[in-house]
């Protein structure tokens, strides 16, 4: 079935490569949407859906969406804000979270006023002018491509300011973060501004809001279970108000009048709890299952 009857079809940016981009293709996937066959393919016609997938560096991402060459775009929110693009964050995506942070040797720094005259090296040199302007801190922002932990070992930078996820990278080269997280990111959906978001609003490309809700059903199926379980009758309602839904719980006659049984959503991350719960006050035969897809 095609989302839009007139018009190009929708073109969408995916990372090519890099820790966003198998997250991405597999969201993507998992939204019903089709997706490349090997990582050599630049651009994906998925003409039941109406939409174009251009594989792109994920840095180039914002680029592209903020010139309005390309509708939306999967990339790191870190990624957008460095770019100076006027394309706008939509929705965060759930996955690849880190951190942006300044990094020294142990004891050479405590707070970004200490990098007052030294030399920064990043590969975000947008994020960090912005920070260090916020502070009203003037320090040389030297620009490299990446691996630039490494900077301080090789004496072209006196401090870092990069991505950390586990810490790993700076561990191996001695270093420690200090002061605040300079921002907190993860994978966002992008578009262009004044994009309202869920709706195809006037003037929205046609297939935008489907791109959208599609994206929120995989987050929602990932981050929900639904629980089925029977209740004794003069129990139900103490029951929905463990599992009260979304909107409300469904509750069913079972053959025997003295038992209801009761079917809701309940969030993934804490459904053994609320088992113990619904086992404590007289459910049986509590299931728990996944949800393969979904539109709230
Ligand atoms: N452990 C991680 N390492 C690097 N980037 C990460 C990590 N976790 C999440 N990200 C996010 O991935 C994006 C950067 O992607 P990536 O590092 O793959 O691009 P790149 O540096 O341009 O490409 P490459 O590293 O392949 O040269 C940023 O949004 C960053 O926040
Ligand atoms: O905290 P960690 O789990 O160690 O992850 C953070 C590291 O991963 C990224 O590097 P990437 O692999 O993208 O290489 P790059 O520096 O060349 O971009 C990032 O730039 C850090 O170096
Ligand atoms: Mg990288």
């Amino acid at each position: 079935m095609s989302t839009s009857l007139t018009g190009a079809p929708l073109r969408i940016a995916v990372p090519n490569k890099g820790s966003l981009s198998e997250s991405a293709v597999e969201m993507l996937r998992e939204a019903g949407y089709r997706t490349r066959r090997d990582s050599k393919e630049l651009v994906v016609t998925d003409s039941d859906n109406d939409v174009e997938f251009f594989y792109l560096r994920p840095r180039d991402i914002a680029v592209y969406v903020g010139t309005g060459t390309v509708d939306a775009g999967i990339t790191g929110r870190d990624l957008l804000l460095d770019s100076g693009s006027p394309a706008v964050e939509v929705m965060p995506l759930g996955f690849g979270a880190s951190t942006f942070r300044y990094a020294a040797r142990a004891g050479a720094a405590t707070s970004v006023a200490d990098i007052a005259g030294q030399r920064v090296a990043t590969s975000y040199p947008g994020l960090v002018r912005a920070d260090l302007e916020k502070a009203g801190v003037a320090a040389d922002v030297v620009r490299l491509d990446g691996a630039v932990e490494t900077a301080i070992t090789l004496g072209v930078a006196d401090v870092i300011a990069d991505v950390v996820e586990t810490g790993a990278t700076l561990r191996s080269q001695g270093l420690e973060v200090f002061g605040d997280p300079i921002l907190r990111s993860e994978a966002v959906l992008i578009g262009r501004a004044g994009r309202s978001g869920e709706e195809d609003g006037a003037g929205a490309t046609p297939g935008f809001g489907v791109l959208h809700r599609r994206l929120t059903g995989v987050i929602t199926a990932r981050s929900y279970v639904m629980v089925d379980y029977d209740c004794p009758a003069e129990l139900v309602e103490k029951a929905c108000a463990v599992t009260p839904g979304l909107e409300s719980p469904t509750v069913s006659p079972l053959a025997d009048p003295s038992w209801s049984a009761v079917r809701a959503m309940v969030p993934r991350r804490g459904v053994n709890r609320v088992m113990d719960e619904l086992y404590e006050l007289g459910a049986r035969a509590i299931l728990v299952t996944d949800i393969a897809a979904c539109r709230i």
